[in-house]
């Protein structure tokens, strides 16, 4: 790992906190419960440190409550040391009847979950559910986790529906301590007027916990002007491009192609802006040791949008090849966690790449949701009857800029199927595989005047893919939407025509999400039809129930998805605003409880 690198984890990561609640009575009661109280916590412990990382790629870190806790001078004690170790999400285990309002954990900023044990000896489900109505009562919202078989009193390990719900709880919750106290850089200000690229500091702050930073571009310049970058790797950088990205034929009109001489110059600039921007979001000690202390320091941002279009791009190279690279899980520094750039500032976009990032520890996909091909219409376009997972239609999902590479679907699982994965389980076959399916095009110039290069790929069909969304909306806040479906394969000669209809220089996702029959996924049509602005990013696997998990912790309602009801998990309360209608129900709990930060 270079220095650069190790930079980026600044703060380190938050920890999950443990809480074995008991029955405070002595003489009886509490010594019988102590061992069995405590087993439940490292039972916890051991489970979510074997099953998730951080995005560094170390096991995740759990912190049990020195004691048990009868009551609230212990829950205090508890409170204390959880704080001294940087804990970020709590969980409540308990084989027992506990008192509940004094056993709580009373922190509203920290995402909380409550596991009554299943038994009947000593009734864990009678303190959940009176502890989850203290909880709606005093507006703390809390996930409850009750298995569904009754375990006897000295059974040892977490039943298999208890270990889904801990761990998906965690995972959410880790995801949403994580962002807490970051930034987004927005590179740049409002690119053509897209409304996602209006950074708003208030969405940022109360929904994420999260600062907002701006630059202006002519950072960059100054940068590149003055010499503000680490000369040695851009050496090592420049050299690394030239073996290994190679140039694809340039779709441009003869008289408007760039001579050899300026795109060998903008292979140069779109180097130089890739070391910046990471430079400008995480920082790189190297800079310190060549003089620049204060550029040395970063801005602490998780995510990053580069606003490009149109002021830059009408004069310089477009951030294609930087956006692109910094979204992919390596460059010439090797195979590396993926940074999170959105293009044309699009910081809505940015905010479901984060989560669902920080859900899976895997590269995002950032695409325009470009255009609906309806089986008809491929028909009639290229002769071609659309089956199989694409029968009922397609998204075109295509946007020079931050598609990572990871997203050519060249990384095999272990029975050959195409998959994206955590940067530690991508060998260098891997990372080749994808770079040498990635063509670099000269930039579209009649768009981007100041040239570049845009990636150019194709993605593997027989993925399994969550397209997500966040969209502002005035009077309500921040709404997500989900769509889960399958990369799609076409025929070479097919993807060719509908792709030139486009531009043939970008890298093509051809998405079919699944259907249900019911609102938004009566069609793809529909689906396409309800989708609330331009982008969308695509997440690897289907991660939509994990998503609305970790909405729920941030109140950001779901305006649409199509997860099953059975993978659904929401705090407690969230039945209380009604249970036959969970899609309005999830609305009101939101509005009622407010975002998370205030
Ligand atoms: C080149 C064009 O301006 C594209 O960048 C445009 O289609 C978009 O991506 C809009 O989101
Ligand atoms: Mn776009």
């Amino acid at each position: 790992m270079n220095k650069g690198q190790q930079s980026r984890w600044l703060g380190g990561f938050p920890k999950i906190g443990i809480r074995p609640t008991i029955d405070g009575r002595r003489q009886g009661v509490r010594e019988s419960l102590e061992e069995q109280t405590m087993r439940m916590a490292k039972a916890t412990a051991a489970l979510l440190t074997e099953h998730l990382r951080y995005p560094d790629g170390t096991p995740v870190e759990c912190v049990i409550a020195d004691t048990t806790i009868g009551g609230v001078a212990e829950a205090a004690a508890c409170a204390d040391k959880f704080t001294r170790s940087g804990v970020g999400v709590s969980i409540t285990v308990t084989p027992c009847w506990c008192y509940g309002t004094e056993t709580m954990d009373m922190d509203p900023s920290i995402p909380k979950a409550v596991w009554g044990f299943n038994g009947t000896e000593r009734p864990g489900a009678v303190y959940l559910a009176a502890v989850l109505a203290g909880y709606a009562q005093k507006g703390l919202p809390a996930f409850g986790i009750y298995g569904e078989e009754v375990q006897d009193a000295d059974a040892d390990g977490v039943p298999e529906d208890v270990k889904d719900k801990l761990i998906g709880f965690a995972r959410a919750g880790l995801a949403a301590a994580y962002m807490r106290g970051k930034s987004y850089l927005s590179m740049g200000s409002v690119s053509m007027g897209i409304a996602g690229s209006i950074v708003s500091d208030s969405f940022f702050q109360e929904y994420l916990g999260m600062r907002t930073e701006y630059i202006d571009m002519t950072e960059f310049v100054r940068r590149m002007d003055e010499g503000i970058y680490d000369h040695d790797e851009f050496s090592k950088a420049l050299s690394w491009v030239k073996e290994n990205c190679k140039e694809g034929p340039d779709n441009n009109p003869e008289e408007l192609q760039s001579s050899r001489e300026r795109k060998d110059q903008n292979w140069e600039t779109v180097v130089k802006m890739t070391m910046i921007a990471r430079d400008l979001m995480v920082g790189n000690p190297r800079l310190a040791e060549l003089g620049f202390g204060e550029e040395a320091l970063g801005h602490h941002a998780v995510a990053a949008g580069f606003q490009g279009q149109r002021q830059w791009t009408d004069h310089f190279p477009n951030g294609d090849f930087m956006e692109a690279m910094l979204s992919s899980s390596f460059d010439w520094n090797g195979i590396r966690a993926p940074y999170i750039v959105a293009t044309e500032n699009d910081s809505l976009n940015a905010a479901v790449m984060l989560m669902g990032y920080l859900l899976t520890n895997t590269a995002q996909i950032f695409a325009d949701v470009r255009t609906y091909w309806s089986p008809d219409s491929v028909e009639r376009v290229t002769g071609h009857k659309l089956e199989g997972a694409a029968a009922n239609g397609l998204l075109h999902l295509i946007n020079s800029g931050p598609a990572a590479l990871d997203g050519t679907g060249q990384m095999m699982s272990r029975d050959g199927r195409p998959v994206m994965k955590p940067f530690w389980e991508i060998s260098e076959q891997e990372a080749q595989a994808c770079l040498d399916a990635t063509q670099w095009r000269a930039a579209t110039t009649e768009y981007f005047r100041g040239g570049g290069y845009s990636s150019d790929y194709l993605t593997k069909g027989g993925m399994p893919m969550t397209m997500s969304r966040i969209n502002l909306v005035k009077g309500i806040g921040p709404v997500l939407q989900i769509a889960e479906g399958y990369s799609v394969d076409l025929p070479e000669d097919v993807h060719d025509v509908l792709d030139k209809r486009t531009d043939p220089t970008w890298p093509t996702t051809w998405f079919a999400p699944s259907l249900t029959g019911e609102g938004a996924f009566k069609s793809v049509y529909d689906v396409m039809n309800n989708w609330g602005a331009n982008h969308g990013s695509i997440s690897y696997g289907h991660i939509g129930a994990d998503l609305i998990t970790l909405a729920s912790m941030l109140r950001i309602p779901v305006n649409m998805h199509n997860v099953a009801e059975e993978k659904i998990f929401r705090p407690r309360a969230w039945s209380l605003f009604g249970t036959a209608d969970p899609e309005g129900a999830d609305y009101r709990a939101c509005s009622n409880f407010g975002p998370l930060y205030k």
